[in-house]
């Protein structure tokens, strides 16, 4: 089955002002979505990241797909590195770790993957997990994803959540998150206050929340001793510990002395890394995504890998939409070793591209769409009104920092600050 034309749509959709050690959310989240329109009127749904320099790839590469089998995954793959021809996408807020050309790569074949697969899956009247090997679970589950937060951006816009900057008002956004989707762990993004501060908020959600499995993600910005401090101080309390400190050496000093797995989205991010880290006792936890490791079968190679090492999977999240949660999903549902709820940045939306009801949590989980393909519908209107807050909104590419200085102008990311 050929493809005929690739579509691609960069939209934004609000998102609240939540913290990180790079700052803060700004008002929009950007995101590309690609529509693979093949023969037949079959048509394969991608979603990726929407800054323009990861916009500027996709876009070299999309008039290459044309008059291509839809089915020829290692072709497309080719295609993608040529044409690419050694160019780096830079996110230069760096919360995924660092960039490469086979990061980039990756990154790029990740986003027509999900597409192709999404038009095979249709054209044969299957799901893509089917495509992927077929189910070992139902449903996919997926742990709360508490954020510290402004109660409003910068023009004064607020959200239902509040602020939150307290354990107080972490208790009680973990609750409302809870209460609304059912999870039954939990995930806080760290890094934005004093180190106490933020265990004393997974203490008071670990007392609010007995049985829920926790975890903190500082995004490195923790020093090696202040990281060893807070996992004992938290030692019994965290499931895992997601990547308290800067790179692989820092990350097995801490390791060596935490009681608890240590997890990275930062310091393991292509398959390039894997023996490093494996070798120097980094890691217990890679956390996969299918965004920049590559796509989904790749993210099942990697889960196959750390079997072998006997290293625990789990899903990282950026912001995002139904095309990628579908994808997630179904990449979720046919891999055997995935040993922790994942991340998802879902809650955090308000709007979506694809039309509503194939999605839906239920006690925290979210079981695979029974539809060919991905099992998600474009919704046309939606996608357009999320093209035009893109054209609208001003924003090119996601800069936490730059926006962060709104709030607090002397403001630095907190790389290992504590
Ligand atoms: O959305 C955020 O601010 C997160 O910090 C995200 O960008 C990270 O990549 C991610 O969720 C993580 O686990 O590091
Ligand atoms: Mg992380």
């Amino acid at each position: 089955m050929k493809i005929v034309e690739v579509v691609l749509t960069p939209v934004a959709f609000r998102d609240p002002p939540l913290l990180n050690a790079m700052g803060v959310h700004e008002p929009y989240a950007l995101r590309s979505v690609v529509e693979l329109r093949c023969e037949d009127g079959v048509v394969g749904l991608g979603e990726s990241y929407g800054d323009l320099a990861f916009l500027d790839q996709i876009r070299k590469v999309a008039p290459e797909l044309t008059g291509r089998d839809v089915f020829d995954l290692p072709g497309l793959r080719r295609t993608v590195a040529r044409t690419l021809g050694g160019a780096v996408f830079a996110d230069e807020h760096g919360l995924t770790g660092g960039f490469s050309v086979s990061k980039t790569v990756a990154s790029v074949y990740a986003l027509f993957e999900v597409a192709a697969l999404d038009a095979q899956g249709r054209r044969l009247g299957r799901p893509v997990v089917d495509l992927l090997g077929g189910r070992v679970r139902e449903e996919v589950d997926f742990s709360a994803y508490l954020f510290y937060k402004y109660g409003a951006h910068a023009d004064g816009t607020q959200d239902h959540w509040g602020e939150v900057l307290t354990p107080e008002a972490l208790v009680r956004q973990a609750r409302q998150m809870i209460d609304r989707y059912g999870f039954t762990s939990i995930k806080l993004k760290g890094g934005v206050l004093d180190p106490d501060q933020e265990r004393d908020g997974v203490l008071a959600l670990a007392d609010a929340f007995p049985g829920h499995p926790l975890r903190i993600d500082p995004n490195a910005a923790w020093t090696v001793p202040t990281s060893i401090r807070v996992a004992r101080e938290l030692d019994g309390v965290l499931e895992y510990l997601e990547d308290p400190t800067p790179g692989i050496d820092g990350m097995a000093q801490v390791a060596a002395r935490a009681s608890m797995p240590l997890a990275t989205n930062m310091c393991v991010v292509r398959f390039e890394d894997l023996a490093p880290a494996f070798r120097a006792g980094a890691v217990g936890v890679v956390l996969s995504d299918h965004h920049f490791w590559g796509g989904l079968r790749d993210t099942q190679a990697l889960s196959k890998t750390c079997e072998a090492f006997g290293v625990g999977l789990s899903m990282h999240s950026n912001s995002h939409l139904g095309i990628s949660l579908a994808a997630m999903v179904h990449v979720a549902a046919a891999t055997e070793h995935l040993t922790y709820a994942c991340d998802t940045h879902w809650p955090w939306r308000e709007v979506d591209v694809v039309a509503p009801g194939a999605l839906e949590f239920e006690g925290g989980a979210v079981a695979v769409p029974d539809g060919p393909g991905l099992g998600v519908e474009l919704d046309p209107d939606a996608l357009a009104r999320a093209h035009e807050d893109y054209l609208r909104c001003g924003q090119t590419k996601r800069d936490d920092v730059t926006y962060m200085r709104n709030f607090v102008p002397s403001f630095q990311p907190h790389t290992a600050r504590w």
